[in-house]
């Protein structure tokens, strides 16, 4: 049966692919830097015209759909998933590794249809991997087949994460007791790439069996979460429930045995929504 979403989806990686392209170029100038949330929550010119970029060139091909962009979101757009196609757009996951041309830098495309990610966009464009998933149909790195690794033993594992970009002492204090107890339990190694996206991807490729994160937004982990998924991960809320992409919180693991061994470890805490209703 011919798939309702395929031109959406091949409309996703080509406009990611430009977009890539974008970033790759102005890798070297763009040292223009704001800031949004906190003083290490930053955002250049870059983030907002590849987001411009890709709502632009969808707006034309696709006019009824929505969208939730995290500098759309920033400039006080509002971010309500509903039961509308809608394209969740990270124009730049790991704004602070390009700011410094530290190498992981990701375009992040997710698309939505009744609140369920339909496929799942992620261009790392700097390395030029393509990581693709569509519902029910796996998960690609430049077309190659993804599988999550089999590993069940904890102790065997890599563990990706990231430290955030809050640094109110008490929300520092939750993070680093959780990656103690997850660092000494102990696990092989703990990394973070500095994107929560290429982070999944790695989860999805086999090379790290799991990625957790509290604080991240809807528009870091749409795609990666389905990622993930197809590649024959498992999702979870920190607290082991199930996830919520727009609670803030995620557990990606390669299987449910590592997922919930975390989920034990993690020390959690609850951020405002994303969708919590804007400020007056
Ligand atoms: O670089 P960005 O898009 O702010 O995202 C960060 C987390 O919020 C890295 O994943
Ligand atoms: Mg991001
Ligand atoms: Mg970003």
């Amino acid at each position: 049966m011919a798939d309702v979403w395929q031109s959406s989806m091949d409309h996703a990686v080509a406009v990611a692919r430009k977009a890539g392209e974008m970033v790759r170029g102005a890798l070297k100038d763009d040292r223009t830097v704001m800031t949004k949330s906190s003083a290490v929550d930053l955002v250049t010119q870059t983030d907002q015209k590849v987001e411009q970029l890709i709502i632009q060139s969808v707006k034309e091909k696709f006019p009824t759909h929505r969208f939730i962009g995290e500098e759309s979101v920033a400039a006080g757009e509002s971010c309500n998933l509903t039961d509308d196609p809608t394209w969740i757009i990270d124009p730049i996951d790991g704004t602070t590794n390009f700011v410094h041309a530290f190498p992981f830098v990701a375009v992040s495309i997710g698309f939505s249809v009744n609140k369920q990610v339909e496929f799942g966009v992620v261009y790392s464009c700097l390395e030029d991997k393509m990581f693709t998933a569509r519902r029910g149909r796996g998960a690609f790195c430049n077309g190659e087949p993804l599988q999550v690794s089999e590993q069940t033993d904890i102790h065997q594992a890599i563990v990706a994460t990231e430290f955030g970009s809050s640094r109110d002492p008490t929300a520092v204090d939750h993070i680093f007791r959780s990656l103690r107890n997850i660092l000494c339990l102990p696990v092989h190694g703990v990394r973070g790439a500095g994107t929560a996206a290429i982070n999944m991807c790695l989860v999805a490729s086999g090379c790290a069996e799991a990625y957790y994160e509290i604080g991240i937004h809807v528009w870091d982990v749409a795609a990666g979460s389905l990622i993930v998924s197809e590649a024959g991960g498992v999702l979870l809320d920190v607290d082991g429930g199930d996830v919520d992409l727009m609670s803030r919180r995620i557990v990606a693991a390669n299987n449910r045995t590592i997922a919930e061994r975390i989920v034990k470890e993690i020390e959690s805490f609850t951020l405002q929504r994303d969708d919590a209703p804007l400020q007056s």
